[in-house]
Protein backbone atom coordinates (compact mmCIF):
# COMPACT_ATOMS: atom_id res chain seq x y z
CA UNK A 1 0.00 0.00 0.00
CA UNK A 2 1.33 3.68 -0.66
CA UNK A 3 1.01 6.74 1.10
CA UNK A 4 -1.00 8.16 -0.94
CA UNK A 5 -4.02 5.80 0.52
CA UNK A 6 -4.37 7.64 3.20
CA UNK A 7 -6.21 11.06 2.50
CA UNK A 8 -4.05 13.65 1.12
CA UNK A 9 -3.38 16.08 -0.67
CA UNK A 10 0.70 16.94 -2.32
CA UNK A 11 2.04 20.54 -2.79
CA UNK A 12 5.46 21.21 -4.59
CA UNK A 13 6.48 23.35 -1.59
CA UNK A 14 9.44 26.33 -1.72
CA UNK A 15 12.58 25.96 0.38
CA UNK A 16 11.51 28.46 2.79
CA UNK A 17 13.78 29.56 5.81
CA UNK A 18 13.04 30.21 9.32
CA UNK A 19 12.85 34.05 9.98
CA UNK A 20 13.93 33.30 13.59
CA UNK A 21 17.03 32.28 13.06
CA UNK A 22 19.20 35.05 12.94
CA UNK A 23 22.55 36.89 14.70
CA UNK A 24 20.34 37.83 17.56
CA UNK A 25 19.35 34.00 18.47
CA UNK A 26 22.23 33.34 20.40
CA UNK A 27 23.08 33.40 24.16
CA UNK A 28 23.95 36.99 25.72
CA UNK A 29 27.46 35.30 26.92
CA UNK A 30 28.22 35.12 23.43
CA UNK A 31 27.83 38.86 23.08
CA UNK A 32 29.37 40.02 26.33
CA UNK A 33 32.48 37.23 25.22
CA UNK A 34 32.74 39.46 21.68
CA UNK A 35 32.74 42.23 23.69
CA UNK A 36 36.01 41.47 25.59
CA UNK A 37 37.81 39.44 22.65
CA UNK A 38 37.34 42.72 20.88
CA UNK A 39 38.72 45.03 23.73
CA UNK A 40 41.60 42.78 23.82
CA UNK A 41 41.95 43.02 20.48
CA UNK A 42 41.73 39.22 20.35
CA UNK A 43 38.11 39.01 18.15
CA UNK A 44 40.27 38.35 14.46
CA UNK A 45 42.10 35.33 16.46
CA UNK A 46 41.82 32.47 13.62
CA UNK A 47 39.95 29.90 15.59
CA UNK A 48 38.34 26.25 14.94
CA UNK A 49 35.53 25.19 16.40
CA UNK A 50 34.11 21.59 16.24
CA UNK A 51 30.33 20.86 16.73
CA UNK A 52 29.71 17.35 18.03
CA UNK A 53 27.47 15.15 20.41
CA UNK A 54 29.08 12.51 22.65
CA UNK A 55 26.63 9.89 22.91
CA UNK A 56 23.86 8.71 20.93
CA UNK A 57 20.59 9.36 21.70
CA UNK A 58 17.50 6.94 22.83
CA UNK A 59 20.15 4.22 23.92
CA UNK A 60 21.03 3.81 19.97
CA UNK A 61 24.15 3.52 18.53
CA UNK A 62 23.35 6.01 15.45
CA UNK A 63 22.36 9.43 14.81
CA UNK A 64 20.78 10.84 12.06
CA UNK A 65 22.48 14.05 10.93
CA UNK A 66 20.10 16.99 10.40
CA UNK A 67 19.75 20.88 10.24
CA UNK A 68 22.77 22.16 8.41
CA UNK A 69 21.13 23.96 5.30
CA UNK A 70 19.24 26.21 7.93
CA UNK A 71 23.16 26.73 9.35
CA UNK A 72 24.37 27.59 6.23
CA UNK A 73 21.45 29.72 5.90
CA UNK A 74 22.24 31.56 9.23
CA UNK A 75 25.91 32.35 7.89
CA UNK A 76 24.21 33.77 4.75
CA UNK A 77 21.64 36.19 6.53
CA UNK A 78 24.20 36.57 9.36
CA UNK A 79 24.00 40.33 10.69
CA UNK A 80 23.22 42.53 13.47
CA UNK A 81 20.41 45.51 12.08
CA UNK A 82 19.96 48.74 13.39
CA UNK A 83 17.13 47.63 15.82
CA UNK A 84 19.45 44.78 16.79
CA UNK A 85 22.20 47.03 18.27
CA UNK A 86 19.77 49.89 19.68
CA UNK A 87 18.60 46.33 21.83
CA UNK A 88 22.43 45.59 22.89
CA UNK A 89 23.17 49.19 23.71
CA UNK A 90 20.23 48.74 26.06
CA UNK A 91 20.83 45.54 27.54
CA UNK A 92 24.98 45.99 27.86
CA UNK A 93 26.56 48.11 30.48
CA UNK A 94 26.70 51.63 29.40
CA UNK A 95 30.48 51.14 29.57
CA UNK A 96 30.55 49.34 26.68
CA UNK A 97 32.48 51.15 24.34
CA UNK A 98 30.67 52.68 20.79
CA UNK A 99 32.92 51.13 18.47
CA UNK A 100 31.68 47.84 19.55
CA UNK A 101 28.80 48.43 18.41
CA UNK A 102 29.87 49.79 15.42
CA UNK A 103 32.36 46.72 14.98
CA UNK A 104 29.11 44.70 15.71
CA UNK A 105 27.30 46.20 12.80
CA UNK A 106 30.16 45.88 10.63
CA UNK A 107 29.73 41.88 11.30
CA UNK A 108 29.06 39.28 8.60
CA UNK A 109 30.25 35.33 8.18
CA UNK A 110 32.00 36.32 5.51
CA UNK A 111 35.35 35.82 6.65
CA UNK A 112 33.89 32.04 8.53
CA UNK A 113 34.22 28.29 6.92
CA UNK A 114 31.93 25.81 7.45
CA UNK A 115 33.10 21.99 6.82
CA UNK A 116 30.27 19.78 7.50
CA UNK A 117 29.36 16.03 7.11
CA UNK A 118 26.26 15.73 4.11
CA UNK A 119 23.08 16.66 5.89
CA UNK A 120 21.17 12.99 6.14
CA UNK A 121 24.26 10.91 6.80
CA UNK A 122 24.29 8.90 9.92
CA UNK A 123 26.68 10.19 12.06
CA UNK A 124 28.36 8.95 15.13
CA UNK A 125 30.13 10.15 18.87
CA UNK A 126 32.92 12.26 18.96
CA UNK A 127 33.31 12.43 14.86
CA UNK A 128 32.45 16.48 14.05
CA UNK A 129 29.21 17.42 12.47
CA UNK A 130 30.22 20.63 11.73
CA UNK A 131 33.82 22.39 12.00
CA UNK A 132 33.76 26.12 11.68
CA UNK A 133 36.94 28.12 11.43
CA UNK A 134 37.17 31.69 11.36
CA UNK A 135 37.66 34.92 13.28
CA UNK A 136 37.23 34.23 17.43
CA UNK A 137 34.90 36.46 17.95
CA UNK A 138 32.51 35.79 14.95
CA UNK A 139 32.66 32.60 15.03
CA UNK A 140 32.11 32.28 19.21
CA UNK A 141 28.97 34.10 18.59
CA UNK A 142 27.62 31.36 16.67
CA UNK A 143 28.01 28.67 18.81
CA UNK A 144 24.05 29.27 20.53
CA UNK A 145 22.48 29.32 17.36
CA UNK A 146 24.11 26.53 14.96
CA UNK A 147 23.87 24.26 18.27
CA UNK A 148 20.10 25.12 18.90
CA UNK A 149 19.69 24.48 14.83
CA UNK A 150 21.64 21.13 15.21
CA UNK A 151 20.57 19.49 18.38
CA UNK A 152 16.53 19.11 18.02
CA UNK A 153 16.69 18.67 14.44
CA UNK A 154 19.00 15.72 14.81
CA UNK A 155 17.06 14.21 17.25
CA UNK A 156 13.75 14.39 16.10
CA UNK A 157 15.06 13.05 12.81
CA UNK A 158 16.52 9.90 14.40
CA UNK A 159 13.86 9.39 16.55
CA UNK A 160 11.73 9.63 13.13
CA UNK A 161 14.36 7.12 11.71
CA UNK A 162 13.86 4.65 14.61
CA UNK A 163 10.15 4.26 14.58
CA UNK A 164 10.62 3.81 10.78
CA UNK A 165 13.17 0.81 11.74
CA UNK A 166 10.30 -0.74 14.19
CA UNK A 167 7.69 -0.03 12.13
CA UNK A 168 9.16 -1.55 8.53
CA UNK A 169 9.41 -0.37 4.91
CA UNK A 170 6.13 -1.38 4.26
CA UNK A 171 4.18 0.93 6.46
CA UNK A 172 2.84 4.30 6.38
CA UNK A 173 3.94 6.52 8.99
CA UNK A 174 2.54 9.88 9.39
CA UNK A 175 3.46 12.53 11.94
CA UNK A 176 0.52 14.03 13.76
CA UNK A 177 2.47 16.14 16.40
CA UNK A 178 1.56 19.58 15.54
CA UNK A 179 -0.38 20.25 18.40
CA UNK A 180 1.88 18.38 21.08
CA UNK A 181 4.58 20.00 19.84
CA UNK A 182 7.24 22.59 21.69
CA UNK A 183 5.45 25.29 20.22
CA UNK A 184 4.99 26.51 16.78
CA UNK A 185 8.50 26.41 15.55
CA UNK A 186 8.84 22.87 17.13
CA UNK A 187 5.95 21.58 15.60
CA UNK A 188 7.51 22.99 12.22
CA UNK A 189 10.80 21.60 12.81
CA UNK A 190 9.33 18.14 13.70
CA UNK A 191 7.47 18.15 11.00
CA UNK A 192 10.44 19.05 8.46
CA UNK A 193 12.73 16.26 10.29
CA UNK A 194 10.33 13.69 10.49
CA UNK A 195 10.11 13.56 7.05
CA UNK A 196 13.78 13.21 6.35
CA UNK A 197 13.95 10.31 8.86
CA UNK A 198 11.42 8.28 7.24
CA UNK A 199 8.26 9.43 7.56
CA UNK A 200 6.05 9.73 4.49
CA UNK A 201 3.76 12.54 5.94
CA UNK A 202 2.24 15.36 7.92
CA UNK A 203 -0.87 16.47 9.13
CA UNK A 204 0.39 20.04 9.55
CA UNK A 205 -0.43 22.32 6.96
CA UNK A 206 1.99 24.82 6.77
CA UNK A 207 4.99 22.33 7.13
CA UNK A 208 3.19 21.37 3.72
CA UNK A 209 3.59 24.58 2.18
CA UNK A 210 6.90 25.87 3.51
CA UNK A 211 8.53 22.49 2.83
CA UNK A 212 6.89 20.48 0.01
CA UNK A 213 5.80 17.39 2.46
CA UNK A 214 2.98 15.18 1.50
CA UNK A 215 -0.26 16.53 3.99
CA UNK A 216 -2.43 14.12 5.02
CA UNK A 217 -5.33 13.07 7.54
CA UNK A 218 -8.72 11.34 9.05
CA UNK A 219 -10.86 13.23 10.76
CA UNK A 220 -10.98 13.39 14.60
CA UNK A 221 -13.79 12.17 17.15
CA UNK A 222 -15.41 15.65 17.77
CA UNK A 223 -16.95 15.67 13.93
CA UNK A 224 -18.74 11.97 14.88
CA UNK A 225 -19.88 13.12 18.13
CA UNK A 226 -21.19 15.98 16.29
CA UNK A 227 -24.14 14.62 14.97
CA UNK A 228 -26.78 12.44 16.90
CA UNK A 229 -29.19 11.40 14.07
CA UNK A 230 -29.86 10.84 10.88
CA UNK A 231 -32.35 13.73 10.21
CA UNK A 232 -28.78 15.95 10.97
CA UNK A 233 -27.71 14.86 7.18
CA UNK A 234 -28.98 17.75 5.20
CA UNK A 235 -28.69 16.40 1.92
CA UNK A 236 -29.79 13.09 1.12
CA UNK A 237 -27.96 12.56 -1.77
CA UNK A 238 -25.27 11.15 -3.80
CA UNK A 239 -23.93 11.37 -7.52
CA UNK A 240 -23.25 8.08 -9.10
CA UNK A 241 -19.59 8.17 -10.13
CA UNK A 242 -20.02 6.87 -13.21
CA UNK A 243 -23.39 8.84 -14.97
CA UNK A 244 -24.24 11.60 -12.18
CA UNK A 245 -27.66 9.98 -11.98
CA UNK A 246 -28.63 11.12 -8.53
CA UNK A 247 -29.41 8.44 -5.71
CA UNK A 248 -31.01 8.88 -2.26
CA UNK A 249 -27.84 8.22 -0.30
CA UNK A 250 -29.27 7.59 2.96
CA UNK A 251 -31.30 5.14 1.81
CA UNK A 252 -29.25 2.94 0.16
CA UNK A 253 -27.23 2.89 3.16
CA UNK A 254 -29.88 1.81 4.90
CA UNK A 255 -30.18 -1.08 2.55
CA UNK A 256 -26.70 -1.96 2.96
CA UNK A 257 -26.62 -1.69 7.05
CA UNK A 258 -30.09 -5.03 6.53
CA UNK A 259 -27.32 -6.74 3.95
CA UNK A 260 -24.64 -6.80 6.25
CA UNK A 261 -26.38 -6.79 9.52
CA UNK A 262 -26.95 -10.65 9.10
CA UNK A 263 -23.59 -11.04 7.44
CA UNK A 264 -21.19 -9.02 9.92
CA UNK A 265 -23.70 -10.61 12.66
CA UNK A 266 -24.51 -6.95 14.51
CA UNK A 267 -27.84 -5.57 15.45
CA UNK A 268 -29.47 -2.37 13.91
CA UNK A 269 -30.58 -1.16 16.59
CA UNK A 270 -27.09 -1.19 18.45
CA UNK A 271 -25.44 0.83 15.99
CA UNK A 272 -24.86 4.59 16.81
CA UNK A 273 -27.30 6.55 14.33
CA UNK A 274 -25.10 9.77 15.13
CA UNK A 275 -21.86 8.16 13.93
CA UNK A 276 -23.89 6.61 10.82
CA UNK A 277 -24.86 10.35 10.19
CA UNK A 278 -20.94 11.68 10.20
CA UNK A 279 -19.61 8.91 7.94
CA UNK A 280 -22.82 9.42 5.47
CA UNK A 281 -21.59 13.11 5.85
CA UNK A 282 -18.03 12.60 5.11
CA UNK A 283 -18.65 10.07 2.52
CA UNK A 284 -20.47 12.53 1.06
CA UNK A 285 -17.95 15.13 0.95
CA UNK A 286 -14.70 13.19 0.05
CA UNK A 287 -16.63 10.05 -1.70
CA UNK A 288 -13.47 8.93 -3.09
CA UNK A 289 -11.22 9.38 0.01
CA UNK A 290 -13.51 8.13 2.95
CA UNK A 291 -11.25 7.03 5.88
CA UNK A 292 -13.45 7.08 9.19
CA UNK A 293 -12.53 7.03 12.26
CA UNK A 294 -14.37 4.07 14.22
CA UNK A 295 -13.84 3.96 17.42
CA UNK A 296 -15.69 6.68 19.17
CA UNK A 297 -18.39 4.31 20.37
CA UNK A 298 -17.89 0.84 20.01
CA UNK A 299 -15.20 -0.36 17.10
CA UNK A 300 -17.03 -4.30 16.74
CA UNK A 301 -20.59 -3.14 17.17
CA UNK A 302 -20.77 0.40 16.08
CA UNK A 303 -17.97 1.78 14.33
CA UNK A 304 -16.95 -1.28 12.28
CA UNK A 305 -20.53 -1.98 10.79
CA UNK A 306 -21.18 1.50 10.05
CA UNK A 307 -17.92 1.86 8.03
CA UNK A 308 -18.89 -1.10 5.84
CA UNK A 309 -22.41 -0.15 5.66
CA UNK A 310 -21.26 4.13 4.31
CA UNK A 311 -18.39 2.16 2.28
CA UNK A 312 -20.48 -0.41 0.15
CA UNK A 313 -23.18 1.89 -0.38
CA UNK A 314 -20.46 4.58 -1.63
CA UNK A 315 -18.67 1.44 -3.95
CA UNK A 316 -22.46 0.81 -5.06
CA UNK A 317 -22.05 4.34 -6.38
CA UNK A 318 -18.63 3.58 -8.01
CA UNK A 319 -16.73 5.17 -5.80
CA UNK A 320 -13.88 3.63 -3.52
CA UNK A 321 -13.37 4.18 0.16
CA UNK A 322 -9.98 4.36 1.78
CA UNK A 323 -10.27 2.64 5.36
CA UNK A 324 -10.55 3.22 8.63
CA UNK A 325 -8.47 4.81 12.04
CA UNK A 326 -8.34 3.45 15.39
CA UNK A 327 -7.59 5.70 18.32
CA UNK A 328 -8.17 3.38 21.31
CA UNK A 329 -8.00 0.27 22.56
CA UNK A 330 -6.05 -3.16 22.06
CA UNK A 331 -4.36 -2.28 18.34
CA UNK A 332 -3.04 -5.72 17.93
CA UNK A 333 -6.68 -7.37 18.68
CA UNK A 334 -8.40 -4.80 17.20
CA UNK A 335 -6.61 -4.39 13.90
CA UNK A 336 -7.23 -7.93 13.64
CA UNK A 337 -10.78 -8.21 14.12
CA UNK A 338 -11.16 -5.25 11.64
CA UNK A 339 -9.26 -7.30 9.00
CA UNK A 340 -11.38 -10.17 9.52
CA UNK A 341 -14.31 -8.59 8.84
CA UNK A 342 -13.01 -6.74 5.60
CA UNK A 343 -11.94 -10.18 4.42
CA UNK A 344 -15.60 -11.18 4.85
CA UNK A 345 -17.14 -8.70 3.39
CA UNK A 346 -14.52 -8.99 0.46
CA UNK A 347 -15.13 -12.44 -0.04
CA UNK A 348 -19.23 -12.31 0.95
CA UNK A 349 -19.80 -9.16 -2.34
CA UNK A 350 -16.73 -10.18 -4.58
CA UNK A 351 -15.41 -6.90 -4.10
CA UNK A 352 -11.69 -8.52 -3.44
CA UNK A 353 -10.09 -4.73 -2.49
CA UNK A 354 -12.41 -4.44 0.55
CA UNK A 355 -9.88 -6.94 2.05
CA UNK A 356 -7.11 -4.42 1.38
CA UNK A 357 -8.58 -1.28 2.79
CA UNK A 358 -6.33 1.15 5.24
CA UNK A 359 -6.41 0.56 8.67
CA UNK A 360 -4.59 3.65 10.54
CA UNK A 361 -3.86 2.94 14.26
CA UNK A 362 -3.07 5.98 16.54
CA UNK A 363 -3.50 6.49 19.52
CA UNK A 364 0.13 7.56 21.88
CA UNK A 365 2.23 5.19 19.87
CA UNK A 366 6.24 5.00 20.80
CA UNK A 367 8.97 3.17 19.76
CA UNK A 368 8.23 0.53 22.29
CA UNK A 369 4.52 0.03 21.09
CA UNK A 370 5.22 -1.04 17.10
CA UNK A 371 8.11 -3.69 18.61
CA UNK A 372 5.30 -4.86 20.82
CA UNK A 373 2.69 -4.96 18.27
CA UNK A 374 5.10 -6.55 15.81
CA UNK A 375 5.74 -9.59 18.37
CA UNK A 376 1.91 -10.00 19.21
CA UNK A 377 0.90 -9.51 15.11
CA UNK A 378 -1.22 -7.12 14.11
CA UNK A 379 -2.99 -5.79 10.76
CA UNK A 380 -2.21 -2.52 10.97
CA UNK A 381 -1.42 -0.44 7.47
CA UNK A 382 -0.58 3.08 8.45
CA UNK A 383 0.47 4.73 11.65
CA UNK A 384 -0.22 8.24 12.65
CA UNK A 385 2.18 9.56 15.80
CA UNK A 386 2.71 12.69 17.56
CA UNK A 387 3.35 13.20 21.08
CA UNK A 388 6.19 10.69 21.65
CA UNK A 389 7.88 11.73 18.45
CA UNK A 390 7.64 14.88 18.31
CA UNK A 391 8.53 15.33 21.96
CA UNK A 392 11.26 13.25 21.58
CA UNK A 393 9.67 11.54 25.00
CA UNK A 394 12.07 8.98 25.22
CA UNK A 395 15.15 11.41 25.55
CA UNK A 396 14.45 15.20 24.72
CA UNK A 397 17.90 16.67 23.84
CA UNK A 398 20.44 14.95 21.68
CA UNK A 399 23.43 16.94 23.85
CA UNK A 400 25.41 18.50 21.16
CA UNK A 401 28.56 20.59 22.08
CA UNK A 402 30.71 23.31 20.38
CA UNK A 403 34.02 23.29 21.20
CA UNK A 404 36.90 25.26 20.58
CA UNK A 405 39.67 23.12 19.18
CA UNK A 406 42.20 25.40 17.60
CA UNK A 407 43.24 29.11 17.72
CA UNK A 408 46.50 30.75 15.61
CA UNK A 409 47.37 27.02 14.30
CA UNK A 410 47.74 26.36 18.06
CA UNK A 411 45.79 23.00 19.72
CA UNK A 412 43.52 24.10 22.28
CA UNK A 413 41.80 21.04 24.56
CA UNK A 414 39.29 20.92 27.03
CA UNK A 415 40.05 18.51 29.63
CA UNK A 416 37.83 16.51 32.14
CA UNK A 417 37.85 14.12 35.11
CA UNK A 418 35.22 12.64 32.33
CA UNK A 419 37.49 10.93 29.93
CA UNK A 420 34.11 11.46 27.31
CA UNK A 421 34.38 14.42 28.07
CA UNK A 422 37.76 15.49 26.88
CA UNK A 423 37.57 16.92 23.75
CA UNK A 424 39.65 15.78 20.34
CA UNK A 425 42.05 19.03 20.12
CA UNK A 426 43.84 20.65 16.38
CA UNK A 427 41.91 20.72 12.80
CA UNK A 428 41.45 16.72 11.64
CA UNK A 429 40.14 14.93 8.30
CA UNK A 430 37.89 12.62 9.12
CA UNK A 431 36.60 9.33 6.81
CA UNK A 432 34.14 6.85 7.22
CA UNK A 433 36.37 3.47 5.66
CA UNK A 434 34.01 1.00 4.01
CA UNK A 435 33.96 -3.22 3.93
CA UNK A 436 33.57 -5.32 0.83
CA UNK A 437 30.23 -5.38 1.23
CA UNK A 438 29.23 -1.59 1.31
CA UNK A 439 29.06 -1.76 4.99
CA UNK A 440 30.58 0.88 7.31
CA UNK A 441 33.51 -0.46 9.07
CA UNK A 442 34.91 2.53 11.17
CA UNK A 443 34.66 6.35 11.31
CA UNK A 444 38.58 7.54 11.10
CA UNK A 445 39.98 11.25 12.35
CA UNK A 446 43.10 11.50 11.20
CA UNK A 447 45.70 14.95 11.25
CA UNK A 448 45.52 17.45 8.54
CA UNK A 449 49.00 16.21 7.04
CA UNK A 450 48.23 12.39 7.08
CA UNK A 451 47.58 10.48 3.52
CA UNK A 452 43.82 8.53 4.66
CA UNK A 453 44.25 4.67 4.23
CA UNK A 454 44.38 3.28 0.81
CA UNK A 455 42.33 0.94 -0.31
CA UNK A 456 43.07 -2.72 0.21
CA UNK A 457 46.15 -1.58 2.91
CA UNK A 458 45.48 -2.41 6.80
CA UNK A 459 45.66 0.78 9.01
CA UNK A 460 45.79 0.87 12.45
CA UNK A 461 42.56 2.58 13.95
CA UNK A 462 42.55 3.35 17.82
CA UNK A 463 40.34 4.54 19.90
CA UNK A 464 41.10 8.09 20.94
CA UNK A 465 41.44 7.50 24.96
CA UNK A 466 41.76 3.64 25.49
CA UNK A 467 45.06 2.16 24.49
CA UNK A 468 44.41 -1.00 24.16
CA UNK A 469 41.60 -0.39 22.16
CA UNK A 470 42.98 -0.66 18.56
CA UNK A 471 42.08 -2.59 15.34
CA UNK A 472 43.26 -2.78 12.13
CA UNK A 473 40.73 -1.92 8.93
CA UNK A 474 41.58 -3.37 5.49
CA UNK A 475 38.68 -0.96 3.83
CA UNK A 476 37.55 -1.82 0.67
CA UNK A 477 36.25 2.06 0.25
CA UNK A 478 37.48 5.19 1.92
CA UNK A 479 34.84 8.26 1.98
CA UNK A 480 35.74 11.47 3.29
CA UNK A 481 33.17 12.80 5.47
CA UNK A 482 33.99 16.60 5.38
CA UNK A 483 32.92 18.75 2.75
CA UNK A 484 33.27 22.95 2.64
CA UNK A 485 29.47 24.20 2.32
CA UNK A 486 30.50 27.77 3.10
CA UNK A 487 33.77 29.92 2.50
CA UNK A 488 34.86 33.78 1.70
CA UNK A 489 30.65 34.52 1.76
CA UNK A 490 29.50 32.14 -0.53
CA UNK A 491 27.38 28.54 -0.60
CA UNK A 492 30.26 26.22 -2.52
CA UNK A 493 28.23 22.97 -1.92
CA UNK A 494 24.69 22.21 -3.20
CA UNK A 495 22.26 21.58 -0.43
CA UNK A 496 20.08 18.69 -1.61
CA UNK A 497 16.18 19.31 -1.19
CA UNK A 498 14.49 17.77 1.89
CA UNK A 499 12.88 14.97 -0.35
CA UNK A 500 16.81 14.02 -1.72
CA UNK A 501 17.49 14.63 1.87
CA UNK A 502 15.17 11.72 2.61
CA UNK A 503 16.33 9.02 0.34
CA UNK A 504 20.15 9.82 1.15
CA UNK A 505 19.12 9.50 4.88
CA UNK A 506 17.84 6.01 4.22
CA UNK A 507 20.59 4.71 2.11
CA UNK A 508 22.79 5.71 4.63
CA UNK A 509 21.33 3.95 7.50
CA UNK A 510 21.51 1.00 5.02
CA UNK A 511 25.11 1.35 5.23
CA UNK A 512 25.24 0.08 9.04
CA UNK A 513 25.37 -3.34 10.04
CA UNK A 514 22.70 -4.55 11.74
CA UNK A 515 23.72 -5.05 14.89
CA UNK A 516 24.27 -1.26 15.19
CA UNK A 517 20.92 -0.67 14.45
CA UNK A 518 19.14 -3.78 16.69
CA UNK A 519 16.72 -2.16 19.98
CA UNK A 520 18.34 -4.10 22.77
CA UNK A 521 22.07 -3.94 23.66
CA UNK A 522 23.13 -2.48 19.96
CA UNK A 523 27.26 -3.29 19.22
CA UNK A 524 28.88 0.39 19.24
CA UNK A 525 29.88 1.64 16.12
CA UNK A 526 34.16 2.33 15.70
CA UNK A 527 34.98 5.78 16.08
CA UNK A 528 38.95 5.79 15.95
CA UNK A 529 42.00 7.87 15.31
CA UNK A 530 45.22 7.48 13.56
CA UNK A 531 48.10 6.35 15.69
CA UNK A 532 49.41 9.90 15.31
CA UNK A 533 46.25 11.83 15.96
CA UNK A 534 46.52 9.62 18.86
CA UNK A 535 49.92 10.65 20.24
CA UNK A 536 49.01 14.17 19.74
CA UNK A 537 46.05 13.63 21.77
CA UNK A 538 47.87 12.05 24.35
CA UNK A 539 51.26 14.21 24.50
CA UNK A 540 48.93 17.68 25.08
CA UNK A 541 46.43 16.26 27.27
CA UNK A 542 49.51 15.55 29.52
CA UNK A 543 50.98 18.96 28.77
CA UNK A 544 48.09 20.53 29.49
CA UNK A 545 47.87 18.47 32.51
CA UNK A 546 49.01 19.95 36.09
CA UNK A 547 51.07 17.38 37.88
CA UNK A 548 49.87 17.24 41.40
CA UNK A 549 52.14 17.20 44.98
CA UNK A 550 51.60 14.99 48.25
CA UNK A 551 52.86 16.49 51.06
N1 LIG B 1 -1.67 -4.35 21.66
C1 LIG B 1 -1.01 -3.36 22.25
N2 LIG B 1 0.20 -3.60 22.79
C2 LIG B 1 0.89 -2.63 23.41
N3 LIG B 1 0.43 -1.40 23.55
C3 LIG B 1 -0.77 -1.09 23.03
C4 LIG B 1 -1.54 -2.05 22.36
N4 LIG B 1 -2.66 -1.46 21.96
C5 LIG B 1 -2.62 -0.18 22.36
N5 LIG B 1 -1.47 0.06 23.00
C6 LIG B 1 -1.01 1.29 23.64
O1 LIG B 1 -1.54 1.27 24.94
C7 LIG B 1 -1.91 2.57 25.35
C8 LIG B 1 -3.40 2.57 25.75
O2 LIG B 1 -3.64 3.82 26.27
P1 LIG B 1 -4.97 4.27 26.98
O3 LIG B 1 -5.29 3.32 28.06
O4 LIG B 1 -4.85 5.72 27.27
O5 LIG B 1 -5.92 4.12 25.75
P2 LIG B 1 -7.33 3.61 25.68
O6 LIG B 1 -7.94 3.38 26.98
O7 LIG B 1 -7.29 2.49 24.73
O8 LIG B 1 -7.95 4.84 24.94
P3 LIG B 1 -8.84 6.01 25.45
O9 LIG B 1 -8.52 6.26 26.89
O10 LIG B 1 -8.40 7.13 24.55
O11 LIG B 1 -10.22 5.51 25.21
C9 LIG B 1 -1.60 3.50 24.22
O12 LIG B 1 -0.34 4.08 24.45
C10 LIG B 1 -1.52 2.57 23.00
O13 LIG B 1 -0.63 3.04 22.01
O1 LIG C 1 -1.49 10.19 20.50
P1 LIG C 1 -0.49 10.92 19.68
O2 LIG C 1 0.67 10.06 19.31
O3 LIG C 1 -0.09 12.22 20.27
O4 LIG C 1 -1.21 11.22 18.24
C1 LIG C 1 -2.05 12.29 17.99
C2 LIG C 1 -3.36 12.19 18.75
O5 LIG C 1 -4.03 13.37 18.56
C3 LIG C 1 -5.39 13.10 18.30
O6 LIG C 1 -6.23 13.08 19.38
P2 LIG C 1 -5.97 13.72 20.81
O7 LIG C 1 -4.87 12.97 21.49
O8 LIG C 1 -5.83 15.18 20.72
O9 LIG C 1 -7.29 13.38 21.59
P3 LIG C 1 -7.75 11.94 22.07
O10 LIG C 1 -6.59 11.29 22.76
O11 LIG C 1 -8.83 12.23 23.02
O12 LIG C 1 -8.15 11.22 20.85
C4 LIG C 1 -5.37 11.75 17.64
O13 LIG C 1 -6.58 11.09 17.75
C5 LIG C 1 -4.25 11.04 18.30
O14 LIG C 1 -4.69 10.30 19.39
O1 LIG D 1 -5.58 13.43 10.66
C1 LIG D 1 -5.62 12.84 11.74
O2 LIG D 1 -6.18 11.76 11.89
C2 LIG D 1 -4.97 13.49 12.94
C3 LIG D 1 -4.30 14.67 12.84
C4 LIG D 1 -3.71 15.21 13.94
C5 LIG D 1 -3.78 14.56 15.14
N1 LIG D 1 -4.44 13.40 15.22
C6 LIG D 1 -5.01 12.85 14.14
MG1 LIG E 1 -4.69 10.94 22.38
Amino acid sequence: MSAASVLSSVYEGTRESNGVIQALLTDLYQITMAYAYWKSGKMDDRAIFDLFFRRNPFQGEFTLFAGLEECVKLLQNFRFSESDISYLRKVLPPHVEDEFFQYLSNMTANAVTLSAVDEGTVVFPKVPMITIEGPLAVVQLLETPLLNLINYASLVATNAMRFRLAAGQDKVLLEFGLRRAQGPDGGLSASRYCYMGGFDGTSNVLAGKMFGIPVKGTHAHAFVTSYRDLREVKCRNLFRKDNLEKVDFIDLCLVWQQKLSSILNFLVDQVSEGELAAFICYAQAFPDQMLALIDTYDVIKSGLPNFCTVAMALHELGYKPRGIRLDSGDLSYLSREVRKVFKLVANSFDVPWFERLTIVASNDINEDTIHSLNTQGHDIDCFGIGTHLVTCQKQPALGCVFKLVEVNDKPRMKLSEDVEKVTIPGRKKAYRLYGHDGTALVDLMLQPSEDPPSLGQRFLCRHPTMESKRAYVVPAEVQPLHHEYWKNGEVIRDLPNLTELRKKASKSLQTLRQDHKRTLNPTPYKVSVSSNLYTFIHDLWLESTPIGELC
